[in-house]
């Protein structure tokens, strides 16, 4: 049966970056994706965003919702302290699987728990089964339909605190018009709009930050 895009994706880290390097997997897939294979990672402009986000928090528990091939994963679990960790769920088995040899290949696979699940049905799951307290940070990259009602979920299950912050993907490119709204006219959140690129493409895309106001 023929390989899919994800497992090419894969093979092509394997043979082309360092096993225990997380830059060069993150470079392998950017290198990959850009001149072969458009795939939906997020990509190196964007991904210095992602980058400069997670720095200036330092989260000691992140989550990220849509882990596709690992490379957020791979790019936010780099820059996590000693004892720091990352949750990261996906959807789509045949992702997850994927991922999960992506994270182990680049030496990162101790910082990061990866959960196979939809976001609703996980999310009430992060205290009791996967002892989360409150989230730090918190990536979204997952269907652009459920950053609403996956963000009003984390508030429910009471996993923000003051000073959380959320950093959404494809606010442009697919979109996310109704979180943009949801979120811009909510007063418990403070929103910061990153202009930029969608991965690999000359097509404009954006990143909305919001910190949690308690
Ligand atoms: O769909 C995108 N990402 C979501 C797919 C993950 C599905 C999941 C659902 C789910 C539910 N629960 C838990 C975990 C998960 S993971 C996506 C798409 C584009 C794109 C595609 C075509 C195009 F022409 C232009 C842009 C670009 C991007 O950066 C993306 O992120
Ligand atoms: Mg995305």
């Amino acid at each position: 049966m023929n390989q899919s895009k994800e497992q090419r994706i894969l093979n092509y880290v394997l043979q082309n970056a360092v096993r225990g390097d997380p830059c060069s997997v993150i470079d392998a897939i950017d290198t990959y994706c850009s001149q072969k294979e458009w795939a939906m990672n997020v990509g190196n402009e964007k991904g210095l965003i992602l980058d400069k986000t997670v720095e200036e928090i330092n989260p000691s528990v992140a989550l990220e919702l849509g882990t596709y091939c690992g490379y957020s994963a791979v790019r936010i679990a780099r820059l996590l302290k000693a004892g720091a960790r990352l949750l990261t769920v996906e959807f789509n088995p045949e992702f997850a699987a994927i991922a999960k040899q992506m994270i182990e290949f680049a030496g990162v696979q101790d910082k990061v728990t990866l959960i196979e699940g939809p976001s609703e049905e996980i999310i009430p799951q992060l205290k009791k089964k996967y002892e989360v307290d409150t989230l730090d940070f918190v990536f979204v990259d997952h269907w652009k339909d459920r950053y609403t009602p996956d963000t009003i979920l984390l508030q429910e299950c009471s996993l923000l605190r003051k000073g959380s912050v959320l950093l959404a993907d494809n606010i442009i490119v697919p979109g996310a018009p109704e979180f943009v709204n949801y979120i811009r006219n909510n007063p418990r959140f403070q929103c910061t709009n990153y202009p930029s690129h969608l991965e690999y493409m000359k097509v404009q895309d954006a990143m909305e930050k919001a910190v949690f106001l308690g």
